[in-house]
């Protein structure tokens, strides 16, 4: 369905449109202009500043687009070659592609009569993955381009890096900040001030986004040198029943909402457990496919490591057969241009479902009209990219569907967006009929049992991850980059990590074992089983990569031999020099006793001189047979007896021979 949302004719513009810009817009075939083009154009193409808010899909680009162009056509002067007319600077090279597609529709029509903007080659786009920015600059030079398109760090490059000295900003008009809440963002914040500074004062510009509510601070403003800037939200009201309209369209009577997404856009979310996430997703594909005839699918995950795992995996358990593509920022750019542009010709030639797996690389700005279908994954980490995900489908006035996954205390997200004016409907879990999967009902209390499938999908996955140990590698990255992600959640009081599931996670992601992450540390392994896998044997299908991982195998068992000879020499060293260090303490006790026995010996040989004379052969010979006794404590008792002896001795009390008898040389 195609709602056409007006806002009166292109004639009805206070300022007439160049005759030719009319002509391109009528050829594009937009008979009439969106409410932000009637808002914007008029103040933009005069001499006010703008800051505008639209929901996602409602025209905002040619709100500045055909305002730019109109101020340079009718400029008094021709530009020099060296200068720069305006500057458009978008947060990705995706949409600075695009936007530089826009204007270059109306520069190839205009006729050859035109004045104002006759250079071979008006306009520049430099993000470009063709083009380095020394070749930019040289283009520059030589079309004598005044219209430069581009991201902020190559147009930082281009007009204070190596463009310092060439490009004069001198006469430029007008400078566009494309999605610029994003651009005015901590990222992008310390480039941004330095080409800003850069500019002239004099200058008009623009702030264009679905999301300036966090813009609107004076202070940003005024950092972008924005004066008494014209403030223009152009709201959305729709009638709080299936059927929305959009604009003026909702009738007196009706119960009207005011939203930030289209009207068309219907906006589910779908609460499951952790561990169903993946069953679920391909159920609604499923569900979308067959119920809507949906053929065109973006599907956003939080980080490209996800992305690319999820673009080997889906293919094993999608129910039909679709092309995937998969784009983030982590790819080098001509694959990103790549993916881009596959996706978007298979939309205009839609035969098998086209699936686009995504981070917020194409959360903003991209125009894929044919897109039937959003599913988040993941809720994103920035709650703003929420709608701006949700918008690439119901673009200009058509229908479109949105889901999201919620897992738990996740479904707060919902009030959390509801108070941002994005309302979402709750949707129940598909069962693997495409039906609402009925929760078991046990005295009155509905219990959440688990998707008998979960563990179906999960061998299923397991089956194909233990195809190649590769692919094995690229879950794991993904889990761990998705736990880390989870993490740094702004809305971090609804996404708590400790509240996760996270072995629903890895079992969703058909992990064969949990990775050794501090994240992990607190979850009950037993309620976890490894897939049975010799992991010895399991081998990356890629033989290159895979004659690499059994080197390193033979390198590391090697080194374990070798590490473990060194720990059994260690160990016997240790034991050695423990057996040393015994004999040293043996050796110091027996000197010890030696040194005792002497004194006691000395002692006593006094005392039995002071005894008869007919004892001291034996004394003698008694003083040598100790001297050999290392027992101490025997040794001590054997002298006291023998002292106790001598002196019984002394007093008469027993004879010599009795004496000689215990301690001397005679045998009893
Ligand atoms: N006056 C119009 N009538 C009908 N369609 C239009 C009109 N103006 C623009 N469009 C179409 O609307 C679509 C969305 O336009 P555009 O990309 O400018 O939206 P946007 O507001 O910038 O969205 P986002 O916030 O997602 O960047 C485009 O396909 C464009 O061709």
């Amino acid at each position: 369905m195609i709602t056409h949302v007006s806002a009166g004719g292109w004639s009805s513009l206070p300022t007439p449109l160049t005759p030719w810009i009319l002509d391109v817009i009528q050829s594009m075939g937009h008979t009439h202009m969106t409410p932000v083009q009637a808002s914007t154009i008029p103040l933009f193409m005069k001499h006010k500043d703008v800051v505008v808010e639209a929901v996602t899909g409602s025209g905002k680009t040619l709100s500045f687009v055909i305002p730019i162009l109109e101020r340079l056509i009718r400029r008094e002067g021709k530009f020099r070659n060296d200068e720069l007319g305006a500057l458009v600077i978008s947060p990705t090279r995706e949409l600075a592609t695009q936007i530089h597609a826009v204007f270059k529709s109306f520069l190839d029509a205009q006729p050859d009569s035109t004045e104002g903007l006759r250079y071979p080659e008006p306009l520049l786009l430099i993000s470009s993955s063709q083009s380095s920015p020394a070749q930019d600059l040289q283009r520059f030079l030589s079309t004598g381009a005044n219209i430069v398109i581009g991201t902020p760090g190559r147009v930082e490059e281009f007009l204070l890096g190596k463009g310092k000295n060439t490009v004069n900003v001198k006469q430029l008009e007008v400078l566009v900040l494309d999605e610029a809440d994003r651009l005015l963002d901590l990222g992008f914040q310390a480039a941004l001030t330095r080409i800003i500074t850069h500019l002239p004062k004099q200058r008009r510009s623009g702030l264009f986004s679905a999301t300036m509510t966090d813009a609107d601070a004076l202070s940003e403003l005024v950092r972008v040198g924005l004066r008494n800037p014209a403030r223009i939200i152009v709201k959305v009201q729709a009638k709080k029943t299936n059927s929305s309209t959009q604009g003026s369209n909702a009738t007196p009577g009706d119960v009207v909402e005011e939203r930030r997404i289209p009207a068309n856009l219907q906006n589910f979310y779908l609460e499951c457990s952790a561990s169903e996430k993946v069953v679920q997703l391909s159920r609604i594909i499923s569900h979308e496919i067959s119920q809507h005839q949906s053929s065109q699918f973006i599907v956003y995950f939080s980080t490209g490591a996800c992305v690319d795992y999820f673009y080997k995996i889906l293919p094993s358990i999608l129910p039909h057969s679709a092309s995937l593509y998969s784009l983030h920022g982590n790819l080098p750019p001509a694959a990103r241009t790549r993916a881009l542009e596959a996706f978007s010709s298979a939309i205009s030639t839609p035969s098998t479902p086209s699936i686009l797996l995504a981070t917020d690389v194409a959360a903003r700005g991209l125009d894929l009209p044919g897109v039937d279908v959003v599913i988040q994954f993941d809720p994103p980490s920035d709650p703003k990219a929420f709608s701006h995900r949700c918008g690439r489908t119901a673009r200009a006035g058509r229908s479109g569907r949105a889901w999201v996954l919620l897992v738990g205390r996740e479904t707060e997200y919902t009030d959390f967006m509801s108070i941002r004016q994005i309302p979402m409907k709750p949707r129940s879990r598909f069962s693997k009929d495409n039906m609402p999967l009925v929760d078991s009902n046990s005295g009155g209390d509905t219990e959440r049992s688990e998707d008998p499938d979960v563990e179906l999908f999960l061998s299923t996955i397991r089956g194909h991850v233990s195809i190649d140990r590769a692919v094995h590698d690229m879950a794991t990255k993904a889990f761990v980059s998705f736990v880390r992600a989870y993490s740094k959640h702004e809305a971090s009081y609804i996404f708590r990590l400790k509240d996760l599931d996270l072995l629903g996670v890895a079992k969703s992601y058909g992990l064969l074992r949990l990775p050794r992450m501090p994240e992990l540390k607190g979850v009950d392994r037993t309620l976890w089983q490894d897939a049975l896998l010799d992991w010895d044997t399991y081998a990356y299908a890629n033989p290159a990569q895979e004659a690499k991982r059994l080197a390193e195998v033979a390198n590391s068992s090697e080194k374990a031999s070798e590490r473990a000879k060194k720990n059994t020499e260690r160990a016997e060293k240790r034991k050695n020099n423990g057996a040393w260090s015994d004999k040293v303490v043996r050796k110091e006790g027996k000197e010890k006793r030696k040194e005792k026995k002497s004194k006691k010996k000395q002692w006593l040989k006094a005392q039995q001189i002071i005894a008869t004379e007919s004892s001291s052969s034996t004394l003698k010979r008694t003083r040598e047979a100790d001297s050999e006794d290392d027992d101490d404590g025997d040794d001590w008792a054997a002298l006291q007896k023998e002292e106790r002896m001598a002196k019984k001795l002394r007093q008469g009390q027993i004879s010599q021979r009795e004496f000689d008898m215990e301690f001397g040389d005679l045998e009893s």
